[in-house]
């Protein structure tokens, strides 16, 4: 047994001897969390009790806690959405301060509920904070695209890709975001008109919603190749799946480049969503060389195309591989986002009756009934159903965290900052602080954005749902226009309520979603009109 033992000591001492990998592991796993909790421990800042090998974020255990009935919630008309994990954060809030130490996996993150510290760190120009190394799993769905940028070539790509998304170029895409919204509204209402004698049917939305946004990002994205963009969309939605596994575990250094089954499958997925846009890039290249600069087309790709050809001496400005991750990057950051707003706020107007009327008034008096074609200009004056959005994404925002490091030991508002730590912005808590939003902020009530976003709080910048400052999100212009027009279509179509059997039980799987789905009841509006899905830019 001794011997036995000492066999197994030599055996270890001499592994760690001959193999840094394993010192690099104990040292990100187990010395460098050490020394960061201890340099908050002492200046009292300190954080709920969490084991340090769990491999998950507190915010994520918390939500999966939440994957428990809730409809008691629903019925007491409470909208106090995320029931398990708001509590925690308020209970933590209130005992640590609105900033506390909470561990993601087994990195120490500073959770900085106060705005002050989110506008410095946010705000930051300096590349003081970056964002913290994805690991190669979320690497594989967005690659060194926008988001995971830094510094110059940050600033290099969002030149090329920021004119994609100028306000004129997105009504131009109105159309085709309409057409595929169409698609859907038909499906429900062929299956209203299967239903023997009824005008009631329970779709499942927020699935629908998932295919209508990837449909939606295909066809603006890609035009024409808009199929292949679909087979895109699929190995990066399983690729999505990967990523997530992989969050939701510990990471251990290295472990990301071993030959395991589920690292074979993504590097095959990869090589797919690799090829196919190099296809579909160069395909609108060659075609650009033929036709001129007009020859890229007025899709997303297009004007990226053509903004890149406009290097200095006619150089590119982005080469191939940078414009693939930037397609990527349109997939995953631009897809499910949309997908969820348009689903929370369904859930949202299905439980406030009033407000559908409301809102069903107003895409009447703009836009016509479901007879006429929905013209772009109109969805600019739906200023209820932008109201509705923004609430939405107040309560429900498809984002929860957005997460920085530091890049240098640093102060922030008079906290210091050690090197390497991660400083997680909880956009749920913020999004419901009494002190910021009023009493009510636990209620759904649209007009506190009556006179504009930066007026609907004490601070002008406290709706974080797209972030703000130079990193926010690129394409919010392209979500509200996508989610408007697909309301305005539904609403004027259809009456809806949300179904008795569904499930309260949001959950973060790198979104917020409705773990359980989101049924809702349709009754068709107007049944003697035929529905007109033209539009007009
Ligand atoms: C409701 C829908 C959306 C929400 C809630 C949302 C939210 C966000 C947030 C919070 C960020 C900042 C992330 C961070 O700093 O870590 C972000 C960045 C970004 N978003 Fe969105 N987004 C949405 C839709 C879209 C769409 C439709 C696209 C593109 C088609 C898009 C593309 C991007 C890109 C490229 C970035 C990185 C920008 C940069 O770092 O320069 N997003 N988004």
């Amino acid at each position: 047994m001794g011997g036995g033992t000492g066999m197994l000591g030599a055996v270890l001492a001499v592994a760690m001897v001959m193999v840094p990998w394993l010192w690099a592991a104990l040292a990100h796993l187990v010395w460098r969390p050490y020394a960061v909790a201890r340099a908050f421990a002492r200046q009292g800042i300190r954080g709920p009790p969490y084991r340090f090998f769990v491999g998950n974020t507190v915010e994520a255990k918390a939500m999966r806690a939440a994957g428990v009935r809730e409809s008691e919630a629903l019925d007491r008309g409470s909208h106090d959405i995320i029931p398990r994990v708001l509590p925690h954060y308020r209970a933590w809030a209130s005992r640590y301060g609105k900033v506390f130490v909470s561990w993601s996996g087994t990195t120490p993150t500073l959770c900085a509920g106060r705005l002050d510290m989110v506008k410095r760190v946010l705000s930051d120009k300096t590349g003081l904070y970056v964002k913290p190394d994805p690991g190669p799993t979320i690497m594989s769905l967005l690659g060194m695209g926008l988001v995971f940028t830094e510094g110059d070539d940050w600033a290099r790509h969002r030149r090329v890709v920021h004119p994609a998304f100028a306000m004129d170029k997105l009504k131009l895409m109105t159309g085709a975001m309409a057409k595929c919204a169409g698609e859907v509204i038909r499906a429900w209402e062929a299956r209203v008109a299967a239903m023997a004698g009824g005008e009631v049917v329970t779709v499942e939305v927020g699935r629908q919603f998932t295919e209508l946004t990837a449909d939606v990002i295909s066809h603006t994205a890609f035009g024409s190749s808009y199929r292949e963009g679909k087979e895109v969309f699929l190995a990066q939605r399983e690729l999505q799946h990967i990523a997530l596994a992989a969050v939701n575990s510990v990471r251990v250094p290295g472990a990301g480049y071993l030959p395991t089954k589920a690292n074979v499958r993504r590097w095959r997925l990869e090589r797919t969503v690799r090829d196919t846009l190099m296809g579909i890039i160069g395909e609108r290249l060659a075609a650009a060389t033929e036709a001129g600069r007009r020859g890229y087309g007025t899709d997303l790709l297009g004007l990226m195309l053509e903004a890149n050809a406009g290097g200095e001496g006619g150089r590119s400005v982005m080469s191939m591989d940078e414009i693939v991750d930037e397609c990527k990057t349109f997939f995953f950051a631009g897809h499910d986002t949309t997908a969820h707003l348009l689903t929370w706020a369904m859930f949202l107007l299905g439980t406030h009756p009033e407000w559908q009327r409301r809102l069903r008034e107003e895409v009447l008096r703009e836009c016509g009934a479901a007879d006429t074609p929905l013209h772009g200009d109109a969805l600019n004056k739906l200023k209820l159903v932008t109201m509705v959005l923004y609430e939405t994404l107040r309560l429900y925002g498809a984002v929860n965290m957005i997460v920085r490091e530091a890049r240098e030991d640093t102060e922030l508002c008079g906290v210091k900052v050690p090197k390497g730590t991660v400083v997680a912005i909880p956009i749920a808590m913020l999004h419901r602080d009494e002190e910021v939003w009023g009493a009510d902020a636990g209620e759904f009530d649209p007009l506190r954005f009556r006179d504009g976003v930066g007026r609907a709080a004490a601070h002008p910048s406290a709706l974080l749902s797209f972030s703000f400052g130079p990193r926010s999100c690129i394409g919010q212009d392209f979500a509200m226009l996508e989610a408007k027009a697909t309301l305005a279509l539904i609403l004027r179509r259809f009456a809806f309520e949300v179904a008795p059997e569904y499930v309260h039980a949001p959950a973060d799987f790198l979104t917020l979603q409705p773990l359980k789905g989101l049924p809702i009841v349709l009754r068709l509006l107007d049944t003697e009109k035929p529905v007109n899905l033209t539009t007009i830019d």
